[in-house]
């Protein structure tokens, strides 16, 4: 299913939350919407899945609008987290499976599928409220798209996972997206988006400060991260035409550049009668395009 946003607006009284915001995500797509707290993602979801109306503007899946789509097709892990306390943990996911339509066989399989692939065999059995936050957090994760969804949306899934579970999520979405799923989600942790997404938009107080294609956005940048493992000095490095800044992260340095076309000229100052052991130019990170697009801490 292809997800079209066009001007899109929300506003709380007079507070803009969203505004003029559009993007389109493909069929199949990992896309990626990142922004600060505050920024609208919480908000742009809720539209998209028809919980709270927009202001203006319009939001279409394959064209048609919301309200006519089967609610069975998407999936939602929302920013609040809780699954049924009392509930085991496959009792709940068989629940939710056959709220959505599923027939008991198929569903078995998938719960098993799933339960499987998180690490969760052992807590089959358990009751939702002895299991740590962690793990409840996949169990509602599970439960978002046990019934097959074509469109799934998740508000912040990696958030208070430890960085197996993480691993485990982040193959888990790539599974998905095999299957054919579209998948949109936010995040904080740009690493996250930078090794998922193929598409991202990002927001800035409601505000969409680019929408497209992650390697569109590095471009934008060029290459101007660069890494050099030199015996030239810090202050030598700082002063050289082209250097915005200069970081030392263990051994190497690492410049960032005005422009990648001053590579050039610093190579030819480096290399002349200096040691070399490294000289790599790369795109910056997103957490790097991030910060210097909407300034300021991720967080
Ligand atoms: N019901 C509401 N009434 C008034 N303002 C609201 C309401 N819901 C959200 N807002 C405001 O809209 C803005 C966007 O909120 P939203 O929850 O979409 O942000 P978010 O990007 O999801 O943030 P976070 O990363 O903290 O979850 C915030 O300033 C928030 O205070």
């Amino acid at each position: 299913m292809t997800l079209t946003l066009e001007h899109v607006v929300k506003k709380y009284k007079d507070f803009i939350a969203v505004n003029d915001l559009s993007f389109t995500i493909g069929k199949g797509e990992i896309f990626g919407l990142i922004g600060q707290n505050g920024a609208g993602k919480t908000t742009t979801f809720r539209m998209i899945l028809d919980l709270q109306d927009q202001t203006s503007g319009m939001i279409a899946w394959d064209g048609t609008p919301i309200k006519k789509i089967n609610r069975d097709y998407l999936g939602y892990l929302p920013e609040e987290r809780g699954i049924f306390p009392q509930m085991k943990v496959e009792e709940q996911l068989l629940f939710f499976g056959e709220l959505r339509g599923m027939k008991r066989d198929e569903l078995k399989k998938e719960i098993d599928f799933w339960i499987a692939r998180f690490d969760l065999e052992e807590k089959r059995n358990s009751k939702a409220e002895t299991l740590s936050k962690g793990n409840q957090q996949k169990v509602q994760l599970i439960a978002s798209f046990i019934h097959k969804p074509k469109f799934l949306i998740l508000d912040e899934p990696f958030s208070g996972l430890d960085p197996v579970n993480r691993d485990l999520l982040k193959n888990a979405i790539l599974l998905l997206k095999e299957k054919g799923v579209t998948i949109l989600f936010s995040s904080h942790q740009m690493d996250n988006v930078e090794e998922l997404c193929d598409h991202l938009c990002l927001l800035k107080r409601g505000v969409s400060l680019f929408s497209g294609s992650l390697l569109d956005l590095k471009k934008q940048y060029g290459k101007t991260k660069l890494t050099l493992r030199t015996n030239v000095s810090l202050n030598d490095l700082k002063k050289m035409a082209g250097v915005k800044e200069v970081k030392v992260e263990r051994d190497e340095y690492v410049l960032t550049l005005l422009d990648e076309s001053f590579a050039e000229s610093i190579f030819d100052v480096v290399s002349n009668g200096q040691y070399i052991e490294k000289f790599s130019l790369d795109y910056l990170s997103l957490d790097a395009i991030f910060k210097d697009k909407v300034g300021g801490n991720v967080e």
